[in-house]
C-alpha cells in the first residue's frame, strides 16, 4: 500500500514540529545541522511521533536549502544534511510510517527578499538530493507565498510521481497574503498535480477550521492541515505554545469534520498533541461530503467623494502644476513652518510635500504636520512614506491613519538608510521595498490589507513614486520607473537636477511613458551648500558655471540666495517646456526662496499663455 491509496480509504495521523523540540539546543542554532552532529536526537524526536501515533513523518529539513543554510555558513552541507536527515527518519520509520522529505517555503511574508530564479534553483538543489535518498513523498510546506509554491510545485511534479503534499500559509482566516481565497489557492495546486493540499503553521486549530469551512472537498486530490499548537506568547526570546492536548483532541474531531484527511501537527506541538489527535480518531473514515460555507465578500463602500479635488495625476497631465515641499522642523516648534505652508498657500500651489525623516533623521511627524495644513490652512498635503521606519503592521495603521484624516496624496520611497543619518544604529525595517509599499497602497485602493483582509472600504490614494536620474546608468533607473508604474505608481517625483542637460536627457529618457512627472528643483543657498551637493551626494554633478557662480558670492549669503534663486530659474526654463510638474525642494524652511519660485513660474505660465491667445 502507498500513502495515497491508505488516505482513500481513511485519515492518517502525521507528526508534529520539529523546530520547538529542538529549541533546548539553542535558538540561534541551526536545527538542520544537528542531522550530522546529534543525529541520535533526531531519530528520537521521530520516534517519539511514531509512538504517539504518527503514521506518516517528516525529514528534519525544513530549512535544509542553501539560503538559509548559508546563515550559518553552511551553504555546502545542502546534499549532506539532507541525506542524513532521510537516512535518520528512515531508520526511525522502518515499516511503521511513510516518510516525507520536507522541503520550506523561502520567501515568508516578503515577496522581493527571494527571487523566482533563487527559490528555483534553490528548490531543486534540495530537492533532487531528497527524491534521490528515495523518500515516500514530499512535503512543500509553509509557504506564504503562492507564486513560490506553484513554481516549486510545478517543478516537484515534473520530476517526481511520489505523492506531494502541498501547504500554504495563511495570516488570515480563509485567504492568502496576496488576497487569493483559500478554496481558489488549493484548486490551483491541484490542478499544478499536488496529491494532498492543505495547510500548516502560523494559525492554530480555530483560525484553521474556520478557513477549511470555506473549501471544498477537492475532486481528486486529498485535504491535510498542520495546525499550530496555538497562538504564540513570546517570553525570554522564544516563542512559547499553550500544550493544550484536550483541545487538540475536540478539534481533531472538527478537522475531520472539514474532510481533511491527514491531520500533523506545526510549531508548538509535540508527541502529546500528536496523541491527543491520534486518539480522538478513533474512527478513521473519511468524510465524503460536506456543505461549504459561502466566503463573505463585504461590499466595499466608494471613498471617493463626489466633489473630492482631481488627483495630481489628472491635474498634471492637463496644466502647469507646481508642487513644493516643506520639511517638518528637526526641533519642537512649527511657527516658521506654518509661516512657510501659509506663504506658499498663498502663491498658489497645487500641494505642499512634506518628508519622512528625510536623511534618516526624526523630524516632527508629516502626518501630523500634514493633517495641519489640511485642517487649518486648507492645504493638499502630500505625504512621503518611507518603508525604513515602520514594519508592514506600522505601514498599514499609517496608510489607514491617513486615509482616516482624508489625506490622499502619498509618495511611496524605500527611504535613506539609517545608518546615514542622526541614529545610524537605528533599525532599518525595510519589510517591503518602495515597489511593495506601492502595490500595497493600490491593494488598499481596492480594499484590501495586505493579506487581502477587507478593509471595510476603499482607500483613494493617489500614489506618487521616486524617480531619481542622478544616477551612472538611466535607462536602469527609468526601468525601475517602469516597473513602479507596473506596481501601480501614478506619478514620479524626481530627486533635484542641477543642469539643463540633464533635464533634456531625463525628458528623451521618458518620453515613451505616459506617466507624468514632476521635476525637482531646489535653489541653492550657498557655496558650501553647492560644493557638498557636488561631491559628496552621490550622483548630483553641479555644472563647473554653476559653482563658479555660486562660488562668486561665498561671502555674502544675501548674494548667494539671489544667485541661487538665479540658478533655479534658469532650471525651470529648461524645464518648462519639457515637463508640466514643477516639483521645488524649499532648502532649509527658507520659504521665501520658494515662494518667489512659485511666483516665478506662474508669471512665466501666464505670459506664454497670452502668447499663446495673440498668435492663435
Ligand atoms: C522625490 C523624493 C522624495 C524623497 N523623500 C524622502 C523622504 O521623505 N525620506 C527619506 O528618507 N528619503 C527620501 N527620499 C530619498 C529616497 O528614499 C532615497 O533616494 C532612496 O535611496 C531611493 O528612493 P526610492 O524610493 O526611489 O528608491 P527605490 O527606487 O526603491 O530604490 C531603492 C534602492 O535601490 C537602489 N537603486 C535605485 N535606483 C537604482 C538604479 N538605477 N540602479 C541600481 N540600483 C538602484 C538604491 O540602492 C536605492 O536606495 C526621497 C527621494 C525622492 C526622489
Ligand atoms: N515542520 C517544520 C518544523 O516543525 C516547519 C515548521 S513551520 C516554521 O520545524
Ligand atoms: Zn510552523
Amino acid at each position: 500500500m502507498g500513502l495515497l491509496q491508505d488516505l482513500k480509504e481513511r485519515i492518517l495521523i502525521a507528526d508534529g514540529a520539529m523546530g520547538t523540540l529542538l529549541y533546548s539546543h539553542g535558538v540561534d542554532r541551526c536545527f538542520e545541522e544537528l542531522n550530522l552532529s546529534k543525529p541520535e536526537d533526531i531519530i528520537h524526536i521521530h520516534e517519539a511521533y511514531i509512538a504517539a501515533g504518527a503514521e506518516v513523518i517528516q525529514t528534519n529539513t525544513y530549512g535544509a536549502n542553501y539560503v538559509k543554510l548559508a546563515r550559518y555558513g553552511l551553504e555546502d552541507e545542502v546534499p549532506s544534511i539532507n541525506r542524513a536527515a532521510v537516512r535518520l527518519a528512515k531508520k526511525a520509520a522502518g515499516n511503521k510510517a511513510y516518510v516525507l522529505g520536507t522541503i520550506g517555503g523561502l520567501r515568508s511574508i516578503n515577496k522581493s527578499a527571494v527571487s523566482i530564479e533563487e527559490v528555483k534553483r534553490t528548490f531543486r538543489e534540495q530537492l533532487f538530493v531528497l527524491l534521490n535518498e528515495d523518500v515516500d513523498g514530499l512535503l512543500l510546506e509553509t509557504y506564504y507565498d503562492l507564486e513560490e509554491l506553484e513554481t516549486v510545485l510545478a517543478i516537484a511534479r515534473k520530476e517526481t510521481d511520489k505523492p506531494i503534499i502541498a501547504h500554504v500559509s495563511l495570516h488570515e482566516v480563509g485567504v492568502l497574503q496576496d488576497g487569493t481565497p483559500l478554496s481558489e489557492a488549493l484548486a490551483r495546486l491541484e490542478q499544478l498535480g499536488a496529491d494532498v493540499i492543505g495547510l500548516n503553521c502560523r494559525l492554530g486549530p480555530y483560525h484553521m477550521i474556520r478557513s477549511l469551512e470555506e473549501v471544498p472537498l477537492p475532486k481528486k486530490a486529498f485535504l491535510s492541515a498542520y495546525p499550530n499548537a496555538s497562538l504564540p506568547d513570546y517570553r525570554d526570546g522564544r516563542l512559547i505554545y499553550e500544550t493544550n492536548t484536550d483541545y487538540f483532541k475536540e478539534t481533531a474531531l472538527a478537522f475531520r469534520e472539514q474532510g481533511v484527511r491527514l491531520i500533523g501537527g506545526c510549531c508548538g506541538t509535540t508527541p502529546k498533541h500528536i496523541e491527543a489527535i491520534a486518539n480522538a480518531l478513533t474512527d478513521r473514515t473519511p468524510i465524503t461530503e460536506k456543505v461549504v460555507k459561502q466566503r463573505h465578500v463585504p461590499i466595499s463602500i466608494q471613498t471617493n467623494e463626489p466633489n473630492a479635488a482631481p488627483p495630481l495625476q489628472d491635474i498634471v497631465r492637463k496644466r502647469r502644476s507646481v508642487i513644493v515641499e516643506l520639511d517638518p522642523p528637526k526641533k519642537l516648534g512649527i511657527a516658521k513652518f506654518l509661516e512657510g505652508a501659509k506663504a506658499l498657500k498663498e502663491a498658489n500651489i497645487d500641494a505642499l510635500t512634506l518628508a519622512d525623516n528625510s536623511l534618516a533623521t526624526p523630524r516632527i511627524s508629516n502626518m501630523a504636520l500634514g493633517s495641519i495644513v489640511k485642517e487649518q490652512l486648507g492645504i493638499r498635503p502630500l505625504i512621503h512614506i518611507t518603508c525604513r521606519d515602520r514594519n508592514l503592521i506600522g505601514l498599514q495603521s499609517h496608510l489607514m491613519g491617513l486615509h482616516t484624516l482624508g489625506i490622499t496624496d502619498v509618495l511611496a520611497i524605500t527611504g535613506d538608510p539609517s545608518k546615514i543619518g542622526d541614529f545610524p544604529g537605528a533599525t532599518s525595517v525595510y519589510d517591503l521595498s518602495s515597489f511593495d509599499l506601492i502595490r500595497l497602497i493600490r491593494q488598499f485602493n481596492e480594499g484590501l490589507s495586505y493579506s487581502g483582509k477587507p478593509l471595510g472600504q476603499k482607500t483613494n490614494f493617489s500614489i506618487a513614486a521616486a524617480f531619481n536620474p542622478n544616477v551612472r546608468h538611466l535607462d536602469k533607473a527609468v526601468e525601475r520607473l517602469e516597473k513602479k508604474i507596473q506596481c501601480g505608481a501614478h506619478y514620479f517625483i524626481t530627486q533635484p537636477l542641477y543642469s539643463e542637460q540633464q533635464i533634456e536627457e531625463v525628458y528623451e529618457a521618458t518620453k515613451h511613458l505616459e506617466t507624468p512627472i514632476y521635476i525637482g528643483i531646489m535653489p541653492l543657498v550657498s557655496a558650501r551648500n553647492a560644493d557638498f551637493l557636488h561631491h559628496e551626494v552621490p550622483g548630483i554633478t553641479l555644472s563647473d558655471e554653476i559653482r563658479s557662480r555660486m562660488a562668486a558670492c561665498a561671502n555674502d549669503p544675501v548674494q548667494s540666495a539671489r544667485e541661487g534663486i538665479a540658478i533655479a530659474k534658469s532650471l525651470i526654463d529648461a524645464a518648462f517646456d519639457l515637463f508640466n510638474g514643477i516639483y521645488l525642494i524649499t532648502p532649509f524652511l527658507r520659504y521665501e526662496m520658494t515662494v518667489e519660485l512659485v511666483r516665478y513660474i506662474h508669471e512665466k505660465e501666464q505670459a506664454a499663455q497670452e502668447r499663446k491667445v495673440l498668435h492663435g
